[in-house]
């Protein structure tokens, strides 16, 4: 559930590397327990985006507000409120799970409230990424999907209000795509969490995000709901069905007119009718293509 709060403001982004300019005047907001996508093909500025919220990357140009503070300028309290899933676990083999997390969550403890409590406890912690029957194992014998639960479960150790994840399943498998998933979708609806998440997967995009804005070569070209994305941009659906022992297919625009037309002129004729809405996918590739033939962005 979604409040009024804006707990992230980009406004007029800019982020030049050299004489390259690579993000132009991106603009967008999230509000509070809201999750957000960045979609856009490889190269289109999402991870620098993601990197200059976490404060990770000094901007060129514009403003950008996290939980109401600059990152260029914030904080330890600041960065004890925001969960970044990075992948720098793998030094630390001789570790057993319960026993980082515990050890990474005493420097939390210092930043709890009345409404938040920090650290987040180390089983509950472990449970919550499903990594219980891995709790006493030692880092170096997890499996990749398993370092990329404890890369989350580092990340959300201090109860963040913000979580900023970059490609977070990258190697889960089926299971634990969707697990995490439930944990993301979870964090959002109980704990008001805020999440910003890049990823290539549509599917992932479409089933967790609230919002997706698309990137490509650094200028916003869509945001919305997939719904709206959907509706605004690729807009045809595809209609098959048989008639008279031949298979028909049109893609139309309008297509419970088409639908009501059909049967109007053939009546019981008609067998076999498939209606498919426009995907994710579909829109997101008509998009891209769209950008890439120089046309207006949807
Ligand atoms: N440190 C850097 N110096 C110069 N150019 C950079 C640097 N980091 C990124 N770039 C360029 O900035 C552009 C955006 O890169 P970025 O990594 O943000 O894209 P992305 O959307 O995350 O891509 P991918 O999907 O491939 O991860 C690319 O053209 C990249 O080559």
């Amino acid at each position: 559930m979604t409040s009024e709060r804006v707990v992230l403001d980009v406004d007029g982004l800019r982020m030049r590397y050299g004489t390259t300019d690579v993000l132009h005047d991106v603009t967008f907001q999230a509000r509070h327990g809201e999750v957000l996508a960045l979609l856009g093909p490889n190269g289109a500025g999402k991870t620098t985006t993601i990197e200059v919220l976490e404060g990770f990357r000094m901007r060129s140009a514009g403003r950008v507000s996290v939980l109401g503070v600059d990152p260029a300028h914030a904080g330890e309290e600041w960065r004890a409120r925001v969960g970044v899933v990075l992948q720098s676990w793998r030094d630390h083999g001789k570790w057993r799970v319960r026993e980082l997390l515990r050890h990474l969550g005493v420097y939390f403890s210092c930043y709890a409230t009345d409404r938040i409590a920090r650290p987040w406890d180390p089983d509950d912690l472990v449970a919550a990424v499903g990594l219980t029957s891995r709790a006493n194992a030692k880092i170096r014998t997890l499996s990749g999907g398993q370092r990329r639960r404890l890369d989350v479960a580092v990340g959300l150790v201090g109860r963040p209000e913000v979580l900023f994840l970059d490609e977070p399943t990258t190697g889960f498998d089926p299971v634990a795509r969707r697990e995490f998933h439930e944990l993301v979708r979870g964090l959002a609806a109980r704990e008001s969490t805020t999440v910003l998440l890049t990823t290539h997967d549509l599917d992932e995009a479409e089933k967790l995000a609230d919002r997706i804005v698309v990137l490509d070569g650094g200028r916003i070209v869509a945001d919305g709901t997939a719904d709206e994305l959907a509706r605004r941009i690729a807009g045809e659906d595809e209609v098959r069905w048989t008639h008279a022992g031949q298979r028909h297919v049109r893609h139309v625009r309008a297509s419970t007119e088409f639908v009501h037309d059909l049967f109007r002129r053939h009546g019981d004729g008609i067998t076999e009718l498939e209606v498919r809405r426009a995907s994710l996918e579909d829109t997101y590739l008509s998009l891209v293509r769209r950008v890439e033939a120089g046309g207006a962005a949807g």
